[in-house]
């Protein structure tokens, strides 16, 4: 899968070519990222990409045209049927489904806004899609970007290898995540659960799977309300209830 980004801080994107999960699908030839900056597009002598406001007001706007040149050029490496997103809060909220979505793309262009934002026209005649990753103001598009493609990345046939892949599903399909242990069994008084010793292996199913459904339940029930329980979960549910309520 290929990753385009336009952005005048290319840099910032080592946090996501260089290290972990990411880093290594990079590695392995899984996935590209190529950043184009802004300011390479620009043909004024100071390689302005802001200006001021009509109307008034605080701050800069990005301009259209080296956004503009910018994209061309990532669509003429990535193709030009590649889906362009933009990062503001005005976008839709990134969810996982929205980066199942995503992951199904051959390519994306991400354009990551600095400043107060980017000319209205600019969204008007190339952004595809829109995306927030929560209800908050960032004072650029760079981290918002690499939170959508880390959380797509990780979703490319390969990267996770598959026996990580399997945990996945198990999980990500609408619940929270169950506890998790490891060395030492005891720390501080405080034991790790023997069910986890034990060997049994449908019993250990069963316990992560009724502790995601009691953790859910407990904080977003809005998840639960969303999603449908097989017979197996409610029971599990139920149990996990009648536990807590003693
Ligand atoms: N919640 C978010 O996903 C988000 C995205 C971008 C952003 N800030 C940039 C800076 C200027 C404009 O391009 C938008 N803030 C928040």
């Amino acid at each position: 899968m290929q990753f385009g980004v336009i952005s005048i801080f290319p840099e910032m994107y080592q946090a996501l070519t260089d290290f972990g999960v990411t880093g290594r699908a990079v590695d392995k030839g899984l996935v590209s990222v190529d950043v184009w900056n802004p300011r390479d597009f620009t043909i004024d002598k100071y390689q302005t990409v802001d200006d001021r406001p009509y109307g008034g007001g605080p701050g800069m706007l990005m301009k259209v045209e080296p956004l503009k040149y910018a994209i061309e050029a990532a669509k003429a490496k990535l193709g030009s049927q590649s889906k362009v997103v933009y990062l503001s809060p005005q976008g839709e909220t990134l969810t996982q489904d929205k980066a199942q979505q995503l992951a199904q793309e051959a390519s994306l262009i991400f354009l990551a806004g600095r400043y107060e934002g980017i000319d209205e026209r600019l969204i008007e005649t190339q952004i595809d899609e829109e995306i927030s990753i929560g209800d908050y103001v960032l004072s650029g598009g760079e981290l918002a970007s690499m939170v959508v493609m880390d959380s797509v990345i990780r979703l490319v046939p390969e990267v996770l290898g598959h026996d990580m892949s399997a945990v996945e599903d198990s999980f990500v399909d609408g619940l929270l995540d169950c506890p998790h242990y490891t060395r030492p069994e005891e720390h501080e008084g405080r034991k790790v659960p023997d069910v986890l010793l034990s060997g049994n292996h449908e019993k250990i199913r069963q316990w992560r799977l009724k502790q995601a459904l009691g953790r859910t339940w407990e904080k977003r029930p809005d998840l639960l309300a969303k999603r449908d329980l097989s017979k197996e979960e409610d029971a599990l549910l139920q149990e996990y209830k009648r536990d807590v309520q003693g």
